[in-house]
């Protein structure tokens, strides 16, 4: 580059007496191509330096995907606790549950990679109609597990990825999902009710989004969700005063969707839970109750209208003339 600017400054020389213009244009030319050449070369180099490869590589390839298996694969090295999952065939629905009870169920990386794992059980279900996620000794779950965060600090972003991924799917499961918010749901267990289609709470229970108190933001999607969920005032409202709310706050914000009665013990309440689902959402057939959920999942992801309306059709014309609208016909059913 320095050659190149030599060559054209004693070029310019020679020909201020000729005024040969057109010639000073291609030197003038010339000189530019190098300099965007010479910063096009450099600025790349000075980036490399200054930030590390790992984020260069997602924030300038468009085709930067999260490796999630290794991701995983590291996740599950931070011990502590387990998520279980238990499968009624009989009833069709699913009970998963956070098990770190010491710790006020609050997520270790294994939880997480366990979490992951009951989902993928959960999506290949074929007579499966719904989940209650629940923890157990009477609190849902007190957000990520310190101990994990205290260890886990040079691993946010790959650890928001791997959840991204797992409470994405946990929301589109083809199942109804509800949340059972007992005793403490903090921080990141805040979140991880907000990736089911609903939310039940113990009386005196309490919620609240304090990742804003913990010097945070939102980690496991909660804010994308919330927003869905509430609309902005609200997400931004709950998000930004990281205030705990009692039962009855959270509904009246419609954070959650039914308040259990004083009455019950804290180990009666997944039971009441479970006959609050199935009485509401789960009474007919899985096959259906599948399909409806997937068509809900369609007309969301897609807000075309007519692309949904096409979908909706096409789910539709499935079951019109189908042994169960012929066994409703034969039924006679009155529906007071
Ligand atoms: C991913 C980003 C996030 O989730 S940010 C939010 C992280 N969560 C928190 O900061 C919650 C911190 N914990 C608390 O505020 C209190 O423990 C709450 C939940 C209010 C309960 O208070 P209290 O009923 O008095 O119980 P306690 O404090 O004695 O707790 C019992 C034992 O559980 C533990 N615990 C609780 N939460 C966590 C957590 N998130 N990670 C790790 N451990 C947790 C406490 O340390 C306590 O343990 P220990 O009995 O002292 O050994």
């Amino acid at each position: 580059m320095l050659f190149t600017l030599h060559c054209a400054l004693s070029d310019y020389e020679v020909f201020t007496n000729e005024a040969d213009n057109v010639r000073m244009m291609s030197i003038l030319r010339t000189l530019i191509i190098s300099m965007a050449n010479f910063i096009m070369k450099i600025v790349p180099k000075m980036l490399n330096l200054l930030v590390p490869r790992r984020f260069l590589a997602c924030a300038f390839s468009s085709s930067c995907q999260p490796d999630l298996g290794a991701i995983r694969r590291e996740l599950d090295k931070f011990e502590g606790g387990t998520v279980d999952l238990k499968m009624d065939e009989q009833s069709g629905v699913a009970v998963m549950t956070l098990n770190n009870p010491l710790r006020l169920n609050s997520m270790t990386g294994r939880m997480m990679v366990d979490m992951a794992d009951c989902i993928t059980r959960l999506e290949n279900w074929p007579s499966g109609k719904g989940l209650i996620l629940t923890g157990t000794g009477g609190n849902f779950c007190s957000g990520g597990d310190l101990t994990f965060v205290r260890k886990a600090l040079h691993y946010g972003a790959e650890m928001a990825a791997f959840q991204h991924d797992a409470l994405t799917r946990l929301l589109n499961l083809p199942l109804i999902s509800v949340a059972l918010l007992q005793g403490h749901t903090l921080g990141g267990g805040a979140e991880l009710a907000t990736a089911c289609d609903y939310r039940v709470i113990s009386p005196s229970a309490k919620v609240g989004f304090v990742q804003i108190k913990m010097g945070l933001t939102t980690g496991w999607g909660a804010t994308t969700r919330l927003v869905h969920l509430l609309g902005r005032q609200k997400a931004i409202s709950l998000l930004t005063s990281g205030k705990v709310m009692a039962a009855e706050e959270a509904l009246n914000e419609g954070l959650v969707d039914h308040v259990l009665p004083y009455s019950l013990a804290s180990s009666d309440e997944l039971g009441e839970c479970k006959k609050w689902l199935i009485a509401n959402y789960c009474k007919h057939d899985a096959d259906l109750i599948q399909a409806t959920k997937k068509s809900v999942i369609y007309a969301d992801l897609n807000r075309d209208i007519k692309v949904s309306l096409q979908h909706e059709r096409d789910v539709f014309a499935k079951y019109w003339g189908g042994p169960a609208q012929k066994a409703a016909l034969s039924a006679n059913i009155k529906h007071k």
